[in-house]
């Protein structure tokens, strides 16, 4: 196993440039290529978006119906139902057609995708306490002893590795504004722990650091409002604030972005997120992760994503555009959704998880 490490400086950013050999017990040997040429061409189109945030009714409307709790019932309406079993003919479920799904990846190498908050661990209240199961870590742990792993999310990176704990994966946090490689010396990674392979945002460090000082403050007014730092973007959690208070919520985080014409809004599950205006998002980040693996224009790869929320839409869509791997959207509810299929919450997650383990371990033992 190999591993170099060289810091080259770029007009956006400074990037970390590795070679690193990752050596999968039971898949074949990959190479990680120097991300340089991968930056180059992502980061053509890396400028920022123009206009300020704007947040109007809609967004705290959709808000209220971005993590439902409502699932069908025998007590749901006929079109309700009707609705979900139109869905669900458009995004069956991933254990439902895993047949189909393993079969497409004969003779490719499966690399996941995956989601942290609502995926790998439940929705809850407390950011803080949003633990995964144990159960569910042995089952990312052994996937990833047959497929390379990222866990693409938009908590920062220090978090969502507390909350995971796995050494052997790739992990792209602050929405993909932070990828860092395995920190497995045994395994993935020998020698060189941490390497980060990219981080388009750096600039926006100091920003970002000022708006979160100043939203801390200012949204102390408003009981429950809390202002999550995910370092390179920041979340403003509406959960526990009562729903008469949104809009003033919603209205005061506005009045703070809008002073900042390099930031933007964006919206996840009863979270408003602010972001620098570059052109990244978790599925720049995919394409990035593939790239490096050495997948940008292979054929052999089977990229698989699963994740629950409005921003891993960019990720399916990158799949869908590609027209190669698949979007697996986690949702009780029928939701608009660039996945090709569905399940319903972590429990099922860590269920598919598991059979493609049982599914390579079989097929391994044919061989
Ligand atoms: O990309 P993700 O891994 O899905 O992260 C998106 C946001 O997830 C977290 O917020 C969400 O989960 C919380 C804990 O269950 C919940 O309280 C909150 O309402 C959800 O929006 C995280 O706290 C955010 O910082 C992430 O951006």
């Amino acid at each position: 196993m190999t591993n170099q490490n060289v810091v080259a400086s770029d007009e956006k950013s400074v990037l970390s440039v590795s070679w690193i050999t990752v050596s999968l017990p039971n898949s074949p040997l990959l190479t990680l290529r120097p991300v340089v040429s991968v930056t180059r061409k992502l980061l053509k189109n890396l400028e920022t978006n123009n206009g300020s945030p704007k947040i109007n009714a809609c967004w705290v409307d959709s808000m209220r119906a971005s993590s439902p709790t409502r699932v069908n019932s025998p007590m749901a309406s006929l079109s309700e139902t009707d609705k979900h079993t139109s869905w669900i003919a458009r995004h069956p479920s991933a254990l439902t057609m895993f047949d189909q799904i393993a079969d497409a990846s004969l003779g490719k190498q499966i690399v996941l995708f995956l989601d942290y908050d609502g995926t790998l661990s439940p929705i809850v209240e407390d950011p803080d306490r949003a633990f995964m199961t144990n159960e569910m870590r042995e089952a990312v742990r052994d996937a990833a002893e047959y497929f390379p792993i990222a866990i693409v999310t938009g908590r920062c990176y220090d978090k969502v590795y507390s909350f995971v704990k796995l050494a052997g994966l790739y992990y792209a946090g602050s929405h993909g504004m932070d990828i860092k490689g395995p920190s497995k010396s045994c395994t993935h990674n020998k020698g060189n722990h941490n390497p980060v392979l990219f981080q388009p945002a750096s600039e926006f460090l100091p920003m970002i650091e000022e708006v979160y000082k100043s939203l801390e403050e200012k949204t102390k007014s408003i009981p429950g409002a809390r202002v999550e730092n995910n370092k390179f973007c920041l979340s403003v959690h509406f959960r526990c604030v009562d729903e008469k208070s949104w809009d003033a919520l919603a209205e005061l985080v506005r009045s703070v972005v809008n002073e900042y014409p390099k930031l933007k809004l964006t919206q996840g599950r009863k979270v408003l997120e602010i972001r620098p205006t570059i052109k990244w998002d978790k599925g720049r980040a995919l394409e990035f992760l593939l790239e490096a693996l050495g997948y940008a224009n292979s054929a052999d790869v089977l990229p698989v994503y699963i994740g629950d929320d409005r921003t891993d839409e960019d990720a399916f869509k990158v799949l869908r555009d590609r027209g190669q791997g698949f979007g697996i959207v986690v949702s009780k509810v029928p939701k608009e959704t660039n996945a090709s299929y569905s399940l319903q919450d972590p429990t099922e997650v860590m269920v598919f998880l598991r059979r493609l383990v049982e599914w390579k371990v079989a097929l391994l033992r044919r061989r």
